[in-house]
């Protein structure tokens, strides 16, 4: 079996390229990073430092790599099984083309051996998203030849992975945690589900991507920004902080609750999630920058992603949501001069006031019934003790 994954990034070789490889699929990376490309291709192996209370490092070998903007990717294209992506939400719209372009020369090659594609990426059915993106490039008259072929398979990935310093300056090495967990929708595949062991495959899906991230991505999106009020690098020293861990833990409670109601989860299984989540944000042998985990608060604050969405269903069922609200105000009160939207939310909070941004960028309403929405109040409000240093 061949894959071709785009993104050779930390989760990409970290996670999915490794686990492809690991079941004996010959991987081919996409990536546009020409130095990354040409080490893999050079070298067809690459160090993974898995570290926890037992370290050991694997090599993962037999792969390649090609530059994403070069026509070797139509090519590969016409010639998986699978293709792959961890490159980042913002980025699938920008590969769509490229992917449409593949699928017809495959189409054009008669090759009809089932094709199916999986976006890794921390979204709500990333993949149903970048069929999307790939259906409006793609010429009409291969819809229905697309439809037939290829299976769009929505998935959720879970390994922490932050960007680490090798010891010998290798810029392919990368260190993960001894966690991970790859769950993919049964019902999407084209063709026989492959089997690939540590792809785990499920007919409830949804279940198991709010869980992860409306669980460990709220947490770990508020343990980054309380880290930054309080002055904190990392993402274990920030939730060794005894004012932070609280927060984080109620806000992941708070989240749970609805998690429960919604699907029906055994309460005291999720609270062991939760503990076991705050246990590998300690983890001692990861260096996690609250900045790579606070990255893109926009994107964060959406309406479907992690700080809003539950907060959306804490008024459905109508339960607590003091502590997500906090993490919604400390998001707002994050500064990163290397952060492009932490940039542009400073901005938008410095030209309308920091009540009309959060409107703004979350699709909450501005007023409820007349008068002002009181949750966005209360965000304002936690928002200017925090610019006060008053939290
Ligand atoms: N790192 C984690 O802990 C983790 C865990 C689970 C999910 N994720 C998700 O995985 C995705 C990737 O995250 P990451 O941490 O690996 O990021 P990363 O920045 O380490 O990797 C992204 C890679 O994509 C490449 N890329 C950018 N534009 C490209 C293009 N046009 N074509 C091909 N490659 C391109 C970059 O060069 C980079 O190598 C994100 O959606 C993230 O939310 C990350
Ligand atoms: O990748 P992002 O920016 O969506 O979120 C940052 C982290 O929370 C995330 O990468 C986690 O490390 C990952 O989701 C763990 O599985």
């Amino acid at each position: 079996m061949k894959a071709l994954h785009f993104g050779a990034g930390n989760i990409g070789r970290g996670f999915i390229g490794k686990l492809l490889s690991d079941a004996g699929i010959h991987v081919t990376f996409a990536d546009v990073n020409q130095q990354v490309v040409d080490a893999i291709a050079t070298r067809h192996e690459y160090p993974v430092n898995v570290v926890g209370e037992y370290a050991v490092t694997e090599t993962v070998k037999n792969v390649d790599a090609i530059s994403s903007l070069s026509d070797d990717v139509f090519k590969q294209i016409a010639q998986v099984d699978l293709i792959t992506t961890a490159v980042g939400p913002q980025i699938l719209a920008r590969i769509a083309g490229s992917v449409a372009q593949g699928l017809v020369q495959r189409c054009n090659d008669q090759n009809t051996s089932p094709l199916n594609i999986i976006a890794c990426e921390n979204m709500v059915r990333g993949t149903s998203q970048f069929k999307e993106y790939i259906f409006k490039a793609l010429p009409e008259n291969y819809h229905v030849w697309v439809n037939q072929h290829v299976g769009f398979v929505d998935s959720a990935v879970d390994r922490i992975v932050p960007p680490a310093t090798s010891k010998t300056g290798d810029i392919l090495e990368v260190t993960v945690e001894t966690f991970s967990e790859w769950i993919v929708d049964k019902n999407q595949f084209n063709g026989p589900v492959p089997a690939i062991k540590g792809m785990e495959v499920v007919d409830n899906l949804m279940a198991f991507v709010e869980r992860k991230l409306f669980t460990l991505n709220t947490g770990h999106a508020i343990t980054a920004y309380l880290g930054f009020y309080f002055g904190v690098e990392t993402i274990r020293d920030a939730i060794l902080n005894d004012k932070i861990r609280a927060i984080v833990r109620q806000a992941m409670e708070e989240s749970g609750a609805v998690l429960i109601k919604r699907y029906n989860f055994d309460a005291k299984k999720h609270a062991a999630y939760i503990d076991k989540i705050l246990s590998r944000f300690e983890n001692p042998y990861l260096h996690d920058d609250t900045a790579r985990v606070g990255r893109q608060p926009i994107r964060k604050l959406s309406s479907g992603d992690r700080l809003i969405k539950p907060l959306l269903g804490t008024f459905e069922y109508h339960t607590a949501n003091d502590n997500l609200l906090i993490g919604i105000a400390a998001a707002l009160n994050y500064r990163n001069q290397e952060d492009e939207q932490a940039i542009e939310l400073a901005e938008k909070i410095t030209k309308s006031g920091v009540e009309a941004a959060l409107c703004e960028v979350s699709g909450l309403e501005a007023s409820v019934l007349g008068k002002s929405n009181p949750v966005v109040s209360r965000v304002a409000q936690i928002y200017h003790s925090m610019q006060n240093k008053q939290f």
